[in-house]
């Protein structure tokens, strides 16, 4: 009896482990058939680009290009630009990406034929926490937050939101002020950071954060923490995953997406830092729920639903989710473009007085104030100009093929994905006459409407230009209002660093001398 159920068992065993090595064979097979299939779409499409392999495609290439140029991702787009035109395909990974940099084919992808391009390319790296927002989304589920979501920054909104973002502003002016009295350089990117992280802590969540006045204010330091994904080696296990590490494996194999995700939380000081930012919004959310407050407009109550009786854990995620998108976004992104059009001010003291001669007078504070800054043509110019030499984002916008179609002659399987080198736009002479030059009052003539694209175009554009306008503006009008910037002397040339889509300069040190 013992020995006959023992070979049922061991036959048992035996029939398992078939059918898991045949399921295992199958997945290679599919891995392996899929990766060929795509490598073999560039030249159906007669499409030019660099030669690659089916395993890596061109990663390793990207990978050297911007060793040999200072870990900048835009420079390899200047290259290939240079050798197959303006229209390429290259691979990472199992995926075929085209960029399309002629401004009609853009303008097709973006907007004319937006229902082919409603998604962006899949994010296999994209934090948990991060799943369930709006950059994310595809499809209908995008449609249906979008439409949620675009009525928080209408101009009445942005209006009431003038006082506290001006409050903030106030803290950065007054903090210059210690430098100018001591004439004593400083970088100003840091100011900037806090400045950005008091102001969407405040304006959006209504946390309290004092990153100005508190260098180690512990929402700063877990911010700054997540961004960096640096694993701290004094207090990381030797095994962490830091973020870098773990998305460049992920390009070459999305597949394994979840389980580096889930490692990479466990690990490293950044998801421990994100597992915080996550828990804190999560009880303001929370707070909100229990005791609704009617009369406050800012992007919790914006996002929560009229009626939170019963809310049910799914809405209660998504606004998690979309309120921790909005605080990366509201962080890094405008302190970087607050930092690039500081040193372009500073490094052009004709362009910095002209500047001044638009402020000097216009009351920064008053009830009004919003309105009067958003109308000032020579600062719009500056906001506009500093985005075109510098934008902070350059490979973001992109979009994936939702279904076969063709843009300037070549064409889209379903699954591609198309990029548009906003980089490339913004430096070519075709488009922008002398592109390297500052010149903010080129924006008084009108140009292509793809011919500037720092927040993206069409319908999937960047929900929240309107409010990084306001701030930047606000901000910049503050500053030079009050003050004369210079640079110091190691900060005469900029040190531009790409960690990831997001460019930024390693530092901007000036001095600051008021000016009234
Ligand atoms: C100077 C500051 C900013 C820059 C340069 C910037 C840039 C961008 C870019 C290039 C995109 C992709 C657009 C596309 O694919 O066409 C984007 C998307 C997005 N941005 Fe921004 N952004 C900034 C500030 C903000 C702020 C302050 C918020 C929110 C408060 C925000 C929220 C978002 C969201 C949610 C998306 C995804 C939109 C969607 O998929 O529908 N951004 N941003």
């Amino acid at each position: 009896m013992i020995a006959t159920t023992r070979m049922v068992v061991a036959s048992n065993i035996g029939y398992s482990l078939e059918i898991l090595l045949y399921t295992l064979l199958a997945a290679v097979l599919y891995f392996v058939c899929k990766r060929f299939y795509v490598h073999q779409l560039r030249d159906a499409a007669r499409l030019p680009g660099p030669a690659s392999t089916p395993f890596i495609g061109n990663l390793l290439d990207i990978s050297k290009m911007m060793t040999k140029n200072g870990g900048l991702l835009y420079r390899v787009h200047e290259e290939w630009k240079r050798l197959y035109g303006k229209t390429y395909g290259f691979f990472v990974g199992p995926r075929l990406f085209v960029i399309f940099e002629k401004l009609e084919d853009v303008q097709e992808i973006l907007v004319k034929q937006f229902s082919n391009f409603t998604d962006r390319q899949p994010m296999d790296f994209i934090h948990d926490s991060l799943k369930k927002a709006l950059v994310n989304q595809r499809g209908n589920r995008w449609r249906h937050q979008r439409s949620r979501i675009s009525p928080a920054f209408t101009t009445r909104k942005l209006r009431s939101m003038t006082t506290p973002v001006s409050t903030k502003t106030a803290i950065l002016a007054e903090s210059l002020e210690s430098y100018a009295d001591v004439d004593e350089e400083f970088d100003i990117l840091r100011a900037y950071q806090c400045l950005t992280l008091d102001v969407i802590a405040q304006v959006a969540f209504d946390l309290p954060s004092s990153c100005q006045s508190d260098p180690n204010d512990i929402f700063l330091a877990h911010a700054s923490r997540f961004f960096q994904e640096m694993p701290n080696p004094e207090s990381c296990p030797p095994m962490a995953i830091s973020r870098k590490n773990y998305e460049e494996s992920l390009l070459l194999f999305p597949e394994l997406a979840p389980f580096c995700e889930f490692f990479h939380r466990k690990t490293s000081d950044g998801g421990r830092s994100e597992a915080w930012l996550i828990h804190r919004l999560r009880a303001a959310i929370n707070k909100r729920i229990e005791h609704p407050e009617p009369e406050r407009i800012d992007l919790i109550s914006l996002l929560l639903p009229q009626n939170t009786f019963n809310i049910d854990d799914e809405t209660v995620d998504t606004v998690v989710a979309n309120c921790f998108a909005f605080l990366l976004a509201g962080y890094e992104t405008t302190s970087t473009s607050l930092s690039f059009a500081t040193w372009l001010l500073a490094k052009n003291q004709d362009t910095q007085d002209r500047l001044y001669e638009e402020l000097n007078g216009v009351d920064l504070q008053s009830e009004s104030a919003y309105d009067t800054i958003m109308r000032l043509p020579y600062l719009n110019g500056v906001f506009k100009e500093s985005l075109r030499l510098f934008p902070p984002i350059t490979f973001f916008v992109n979009r994936t093929c939702v279904a076969p179609t063709t843009v300037g002659g070549i064409e889209l399987e379903k699954g591609t994905v198309v990029c548009v080198p906003v980089w490339n736009i913004h430096r070519d002479e075709t488009i922008w006459p002398e592109p390297n030059a500052f010149r903010p009052e080129r924006f008084d003539a009108p140009h292509h409407p793809m011919a500037w694209l720092p927040f993206g175009g069409g319908p999937r554009n960047c929900v929240g230009a309107r409010f990084a306008e306001m701030e930047f503006k606000m901000t910049i009008a503050r500053v030079f209002a009050e003050y004369r910037l210079k640079l110091a002397s190691d900060s005469k040339e900029l040190n531009i660093l790409n960690p990831s889509v997001m460019l930024a300069p390693e530092r901007v040190c000036v001095t600051v001398e008021r000016r009234r």
